[in-house]
C-alpha cells in the first residue's frame, strides 16, 4: 500500500489531443504494471480488427448503453462520430478492488460530468508547450487527416479555455520534454506529496 493518502483516489488525466496523454500513461504502466490499472470504457462503436471485449472496450448495444446510463451507471459519457461512449461506475471500481490507482483518460466535457459525482479524483491537465507543437505533434503521429488535426485542434482552445477556470485541475504538466514531464507524471501518479505542477502556458500562439 502506497503510504500517500492521494494514491487512493482516482486519477483523472486530461488534456488536448495529441499532447502525449496516452504516451505519459502506457509509459506509467509499463514501470508500474501491479500498481496502476486502466478503466475499461463502454462504447456502442463496433470492434475493430483484434480488438477484445472487456479489454479495449465493453462493446455493448445502444440499448444496453442507455439502460446503463438510465440506471445512473455513467461517471460520464459523451457522443462522438454517432457513437456513445463512457466510463461506467463499474468499470473504476474493477481496478479499484485490484488494490491499483485508478488512471481515466477523460476529454473536457467528461471532466464536468465528473464533477458532478462522488468519484473524488485528482483531477491532472496535460499541456501542450504551445499550438505550434500541439500540431507538430497531431501530425507526427500520423493517424489524422488534415481536416481531423483542425478539428481536433479546435476543441484543444476550448479545452484550454476551461483547464484554465480556477479549481478545474489540480495540478497542471507541461509536456515538453517527455522524460521530464514523465518524472512529474510519475510522482503525481503514485500520489507523492506536494507535486507543484506547471502553470499554465498562454498557448496563443
Ligand atoms: N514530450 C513529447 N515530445 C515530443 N513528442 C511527443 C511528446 N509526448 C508525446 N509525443 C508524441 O506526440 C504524439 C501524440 O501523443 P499521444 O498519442 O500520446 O497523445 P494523446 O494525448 O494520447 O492523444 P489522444 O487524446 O488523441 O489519444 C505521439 O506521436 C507521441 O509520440
Amino acid at each position: 500500500m502506497s503510504p500517500f493518502p492521494d494514491f487512493v483516489r482516482p486519477l483523472v488525466v486530461s488534456g488536448p489531443s495529441g499532447v502525449g496523454k496516452g504516451t505519459l500513461i502506457k509509459r506509467l504502466f509499463a514501470e508500474f504494471p501491479e500498481k496502476f490499472g486502466f478503466s475499461v470504457s463502454h462504447t456502442t462503436r463496433a470492434p475493430r480488427t483484434g480488438e477484445i471485449n472487456g479489454k479495449e472496450y465493453h462493446f455493448v448495444s445502444t440499448p444496453n448503453f442507455r439502460s446503463l446510463l438510465q440506471e445512473g451507471g455513467f461517471i460520464e459519457h459523451a457522443e462522438f462520430s454517432g457513437n456513445l461512449y463512457g466510463t461506467s461506475k463499474q468499470a473504476v471500481r474493477d481496478v479499484t478492488q485490484t488494490g491499483r490507482r485508478c488512471i481515466l483518460d477523460i476529454e473536457a466535457q467528461g471532466i464536468r460530468q465528473v464533477k458532478t459525482t462522488d468519484l473524488n479524483p485528482v483531477y491532472l491537465f496535460i499541456s501542450p508547450p504551445s499550438m505550434t507543437i500541439l500540431r507538430e505533434r497531431l501530425r507526427g503521429r500520423g493517424t489524422d487527416t488534415d481536416a481531423e488535426i483542425q478539428k481536433r485542434l479546435a476543441m484543444s482552445l476550448k479545452e484550454i479555455e476551461y483547464a484554465k477556470e480556477a479549481g478545474v485541475h489540480d495540478t497542471v504538466i507541461i509536456n515538453d520534454d517527455l522524460d521530464k514531464a514523465y518524472q512529474v507524471f510519475k510522482k503525481v501518479a503514485l500520489g507523492e506529496e506536494q507535486v507543484v505542477g506547471d502553470t499554465l502556458p498562454a498557448l496563443d500562439d
